[in-house]
């Protein structure tokens, strides 16, 4: 089901994203790049996709590593998840690192990430003196054991 429409620019040589199958959440982003690079363990690279996005207002897309990479190369996102605000007008880009002792080399056309276009809240922030009391109240980070 495609619901949400997004208005794209595609300077890549490789194809839109897509929604591949039904139901899939994911759309791949691909390596435009016109040579091999390499991933080193604790480096950071900038891998650019050619895609700019135009998103209605309440919606942010979310940059997401590809589990099969990371599973068998450790190549991770050093953000975590990347947010494309829906403001954002340049080049959607992979903020990319391997976390294994071993490069890892990223080859033109390569489905490096996923993209998933996702409604958010806008939050009015009330600034108070308190919050309301709670059972868990500070209680965080695995106190409640294992
Ligand atoms: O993985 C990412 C993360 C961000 N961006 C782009 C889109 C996003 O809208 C913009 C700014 O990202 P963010 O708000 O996370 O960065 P910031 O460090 O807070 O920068 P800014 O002050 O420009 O908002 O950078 C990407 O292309 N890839």
């Amino acid at each position: 089901m495609k619901n949400v429409k997004v208005e794209i620019i595609n300077k890549s040589k490789y194809p839109l994203p897509e929604y591949a199958t039904i139901g899939s959440a994911g759309a791949d982003l691909y390596a435009n790049i016109d040579e091999d690079m390499i991933l080193r363990q604790g480096e950071i690279s900038l891998i650019p996709t050619g895609i700019y996005i135009k998103l209605p207002v309440g919606y942010e897309a979310q940059i997401r590593a590809r589990s099969g990479l990371s599973l068998k190369h450790g190549v991770t996102l050093v953000n975590g998840i990347g947010t494309i605000d829906s403001d954002y007008r340049g080049e959607i880009g992979i903020i990319i690192t391997t976390l294994k002792n071993e490069p890892f080399r990223v080859t033109p056309g390569m489905k490096i990430a996923q993209m998933v276009i996702s409604k958010h809240e806008i939050a009015e922030f009330t600034e108070v003196e308190n919050l309301d009391e709670t059972d868990r109240g500070k209680g965080g980070f695995g106190h409640s054991g294992v």
